[in-house]
């Protein structure tokens, strides 16, 4: 799958190497050696990277345009998981080769989510004895079975560790290629103390290779288990494997799931939910299948662009054209507690200042908006329901002149987790006032969300332009496959007709 890093990842104010190159207080005469040495290379780095990109760009102007989408949405709404899908269904070849890496990947959302619950589990335990008065009554207990279960399932902690080591690599020069960021999904009731880390990886730069060591030389084997390294030491299979029904015993113990409940922790909505098939994932030859790969969990940092060769038949032949699909991290503050707290409007503009250097000469915006999170908060700003930041942004986007001639398609994304929310009875008008009595059910819902969205680019839009909207999930390969194969026709027509106009 080619992939490369592009210069600008984000604006000044978070420049990564910035950070890293300001220079120290007290600084002594040979640490600022070593700096000015790095900041030497550092230099020598961007500027091959730039003569890369006029090489590029002259190289464009021979050839024909290419069609450019740029992904945009607020994080954990599917940008990644929608590039996937285009991947699988136009590079099945480069998307399955990377199977091993994505296993990995797997087993970090797997060990993340165990995790969590230990977490609540030793929270509840802290609350002291059952006699205690802060103790609210008919509080879950945490018997002996389960304090032991917890204690067998704690090397898992250690898992976590050392494939979270292996995606951050070391030194200050690596340092905008993996980040530990906040957890996104809060329940919007939830105790910011809650909140966890979760690793961000910039995908230009080659985190798969982290994993190489499992991939064959064989990039072109099609079985999936040759390219695995099954003896590796590091690999955490084994402990897996070895930890499965202990895990499969604490998920489905009662006063976890009472304790979660309690928490409106609902991990079954949590990005790179696993536990549901443990039998399969802990498996000795665990190889994740294309759903196991779309649904697995790994947050985006920076911008990256990928490159696809699209074909589409005509009634003159069929055409062929390089696509560039733009990936970026949805999360605005990946450093957030570290710097000065902004407001929820100045995040806004930064997140969109952020993006706006790849908004001209794009074909078109994909919007993710995942209305599933109605009832979430933000994790850099607890304060902001997700669905008001979705509109927020979608605002912003739809009114930027520079995207005054650009397609916008919108997927309100997560149908599948919106409608199993309205039907476990969370309404949708407690958080929605202006839903007001309308039926609490997925139809009506979706309806009324489009209608809203399709209002605000009405509004907003700098020209008027056609509004194209579909209700996705993109973890469901087939739906997705068919909206994706729509907006490719789409695309490599109006193409063809600018083309023509051109010529
Ligand atoms: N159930 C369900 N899960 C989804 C859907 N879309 C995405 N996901 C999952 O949600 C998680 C987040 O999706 P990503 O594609 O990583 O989100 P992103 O927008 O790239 O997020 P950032 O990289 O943080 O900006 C992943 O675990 C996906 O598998 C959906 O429609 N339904
Ligand atoms: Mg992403």
């Amino acid at each position: 799958m080619p992939t490369k890093t592009l210069r600008r990842l984000m604006d000044d104010s978070d420049d990564p190497f910035a950070l890293v190159l300001a220079p120290p207080e007290g600084e002594t005469p040979e640490q600022r050696e070593v700096r000015l040495l790095l900041e030497r290379e550092a230099k020598e780095i961007s500027d091959s990277i730039d003569e890369e990109l006029s090489r590029e760009k002259a190289q464009e102007k021979k050839g024909p345009r290419p069609v450019k989408v740029l992904l945009l949405g607020q994080s954990e709404s599917g940008k990644s998981t929608t590039l996937k899908n285009f991947q699988l269904m136009y590079d099945a070849k480069a998307f399955r080769a990377e199977r091993a890496s994505w296993r990995a990947i797997v087993q970090l959302n797997v060990v993340r989510s165990i995790h969590v619950i230990l977490d609540v589990i030793t929270r509840q335990q802290n609350r002291r004895s059952p006699t205690d008065d802060t103790r609210p009554p008919e509080s879950p207990v945490v018997d002996e079975d389960l304090a032991a279960l917890k204690m067998r399932l704690s090397p898992l902690i250690h898992v976590e560790e050392v494939l979270t080591q292996r995606l951050i690599p070391k030194g200050p020069d690596k340092s905008d290629a993996a980040r530990l960021a906040q957890l996104t999904n809060i329940p919007y009731s939830e105790h910011p103390r809650l909140v966890n880390r979760e690793i961000a990886v910039n995908s230009a730069t080659q985190w798969k290779d982290v994993f190489a060591r499992l991939v064959s030389s064989d990039k072109d084997s099609f079985d999936s288990s040759k390219a695995i390294d099954w003896e590796d030491p590091s690999d955490p299979g084994m402990v897996l494997h070895a930890l499965a029904e202990d895990m499969k015993a604490l998920w489905e113990n009662d006063t976890v799931q009472a304790l979660l409940e309690r928490q409106n922790l609902r991990l079954q909505e949590a990005a790179g939910f696993f536990l549901d098939c443990l039998d399969e994932v802990t498996s000795l030859k665990y190889v994740p299948s294309d759903d196991h790969i779309l649904r697995a969990r790994l947050k985006t940092l920076g911008v990256s662009e990928h490159r696809i060769k699209m074909t589409s038949g005509g009634m003159t032949g069929s055409i062929s054209r390089d696509w560039r699909i733009y990936d970026v991290g949805g999360q605005r503050s990946l450093v957030s507690g570290h710097g000065p707290s902004r407001s929820s409007s100045s995040r806004l503009i930064a997140r969109t200042a952020a993006w706006a250097p790849y908004f001209q000469d794009m074909s078109a915006i994909l919007f993710l908006a995942p209305i599933s999170a109605f009832d979430q908060v933000l994790a850099e700003e607890p304060r902001v329901n997700r669905l008001a930041d979705s509109v927020n942004l979608w605002t912003t986007i739809v009114s930027n002149k520079l995207l005054a001639d650009t397609n916008v398609i919108l997927f309100l994304n997560k149908i599948d987790i919106m409608k199993s929310k309205l039907e476990s009875g969370i309404k949708l008008v407690d958080y929605v006032n202006s839903y007001a009595k309308r039926p609490n059910d997925l139809e009506s819902a979706s309806s009324y969300l489009r209608k809203k969205f399709a209002g605000i680019h009405r509004e907003n839009s700098p020209a008027p332009r056609i509004f194209y909207c579909h209700l996705t999930t993109v973890t469901d390969r087939k739906s997705t496959q068919y909206v994706l194969a729509n907006i490719k026709d789409m695309l490599m027509h109006q193409y063809l007709e600018d083309a023509s106009l051109i010529a």
